[in-house]
């Protein structure tokens, strides 16, 4: 038995390969490696053998066989301080592996390829980097596990040194099993949606960190930022930040709020948020309107507010927008003379976010204590509603309009919720509210005066007709919510009685 320190890489992406492998030869370690690794190492002028050479085995099938053989993983997993293993590489004549560098072939990135054939994406599937991970990982006292270049460095100042303490390997071993269980979970994902088995027996979503944050929903809590794999399209984890202070817990759950809300609209729509609940939409034949509307919606609550817009901010909006206290805008863009404008304030933080595509987030998963509820994101919207008008009134053009609004805004407003519109404009809401008159008389004491004429949305139906009264005295015209109550009767006739107009949808939108 040799005893020269060997390294084994094999490496999909090939960054920072050359210089690392030069280290490892530098600090006395012998090279072995596969194919295309060997290749990049004999190109830097380094000594290297070929997996071959130690398992007298030829790598097969095209790659799907090379370091999947027993002297690989007998070199990986005998524990150096165990007599019978280390007797047994002797009589088998084999020698042991110290250091190993792996990392896997791209499954996440070639199914992300939109024209990306099943073919391609099991061929993707890496069978003989994560065996050897695995195994170098379990024997971490022994074995040094690299399967991220970003450790190069670390990992080669450490052997340079006084090696790696056993805590470093324990990290570097940890990685590993992320990694690879990582891996696998893409892996699996990409064969449940293929199999129509949207709840299956485990579910085994993982999610990349984006940043830590300075701490959680309070400042006792700490918390960190994580992006679902492939996430694409208008979400917060894909934000470009342009200005402003690193983003918090809070700002990025209101933010995302936001985002979810002006991405209802077609027509240039503005939306202000506070503690994950819309205070202020409008929406315009331009941008400017669209602000305009939902700083009116209710110029108290956007104080100190979150605002999203659904197109790029102009100069005219950002003169507006800088007027007062916002802790964040979120656009697909902002136009430079909107930059120079809004930069001027250090603190303002300025997300742009991709408006190509949609964001695919097929399930909305919530925490509970001990468990994970999963459903399908409310993707319910206009389209895909039969509207009825119940009254012997139908809405005029106007409330029709206002009434879509109104229902698309409550979709999104912490149940129970009401919310009142008028002129492409919320003027006031009602949140979370442990009963529905209860939502409706916030909603409309905050409207006011300006209550006559409006419309209102409810995103549940009325269980009575108390509502229909309270909205009747505030002078409301027109009112949109799902249906279905036993006691709708009695709503609709309240209705009648008033001159109030009512439209069901025969979809409700809790939102908890
Ligand atoms: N089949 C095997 O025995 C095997 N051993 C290592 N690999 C992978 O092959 C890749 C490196 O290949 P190459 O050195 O030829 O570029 C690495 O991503 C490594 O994880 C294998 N490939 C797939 O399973």
């Amino acid at each position: 038995m040799s005893e020269k320190k060997r390294a084994l890489l094999s490496v999909s992406d090939k960054t920072g390969l050359p210089g690392f492998a030069k280290q490892l030869v530098d600090n006395g370690y012998e090279l072995v490696s596969t194919g295309g690794t060997k290749r990049v190492i004999e190109e830097a002028g380094l000594p290297v053998l070929s997996v071959s050479d130690v398992t007298n085995f030829p790598e097969i099938m095209g790659g799907r066989v090379k370091t999947l053989h027993p002297a690989v993983h007998s070199a990986l997993l005998a524990k150096r301080d165990n007599e019978v293993h280390m007797d047994q590489l002797r009589k088998l004549e084999l020698d042991t592996i110290d250091v190993v560098v792996v990392n896997l072939y791209p499954f996440q990135q070639t199914i992300a390829k939109p024209d990306v054939t099943e073919a391609d994406a099991i061929e993707n599937i890496d069978i003989g980097g994560p065996t050897m991970l695995r195994a170098a990982a379990k024997n971490f006292h022994d074995v040094v596990v690299v399967v991220d270049p970003a450790d190069y460095e670390a990992v080669a100042d450490a052997l340079q040194n006084d090696g790696l303490s056993v805590d470093m390997r324990k990290r570097l071993a940890g990685k590993v099993y992320r990694h690879t269980a990582n891996y696998d979970a893409a892996i699996a994902a990409y064969f449940t949606e293929r199999t129509e088995d949207d709840y299956p027996e485990t579910y085994t979503a993982t999610f990349e960190k984006v940043q830590s944050l300075r701490y959680g929903e309070n400042p006792h809590q700490t918390a960190a930022f994580y992006k679902q794999a492939n996430a694409e399209g208008a979400t917060l984890s894909n934000a470009k930040q342009l200005n402003g202070k690193e983003l918090s817990y809070n700002n990025i759950q209101d933010a995302n709020a936001a985002l979810e809300i002006v991405q209802e609209f077609k027509k240039p729509a503005a939306v202000a948020v506070k503690h994950m609940n819309p205070c202020g939409v409008g929406t315009g034949t331009k941008l400017f309107e669209a602000y305009q509307k939902a700083y009116e919606g209710d110029p108290i609550s956007i104080f100190g507010g979150i605002v999203a817009v659904n197109q790029e901010v102009d100069l005219l909006t950002a003169e507006k927008m800088k007027e007062i206290f916002l802790e964040i805008i979120i656009a697909p863009k902002f136009s430079q003379e909107a930059l120079d404008i809004l930069t001027t304030k250090k603190n303002l933080r300025l997300l742009e976010v991709e408006w190509t595509k949609n964001s695919k987030n097929a399930h909305k998963l919530t925490s509970v204590s001990g468990g994970l509820l999963v459903q399908d994101t409310d993707e319910g919207n206009l389209d895909s509603v039969d509207l009825q008008v119940a009254t012997d009134r139908e809405p005029t053009e106007q409330e029709m309009e206002d009434l879509k609004l109104s229902w698309q805004v409550v979709k999104h407003v912490k149940s129970n919720a009401i919310v009142v519109a008028k002129a492409d404009q919320t003027l006031g809401i009602g949140a979370g509210q442990m009963n529905r008159v209860g939502a409706a008389k916030i909603a409309l004491e905050q409207a006011a005066a300006k209550a006559k004429g409006a419309v209102m949305a409810s995103d549940a139906f009325f269980p009575m007709p108390d509502t229909v009264e309270a909205a009747a005295e505030a002078g409301i015209k027109a009112i949109i919510q799902p249906g279905g109550s036993k006691r709708d009767q009695d709503s609709i006739d309240a209705c009648n009685k008033h001159g109030i107009a009512m439209v069901f949808t025969g979809m409700r939108h809790f939102k908890h």
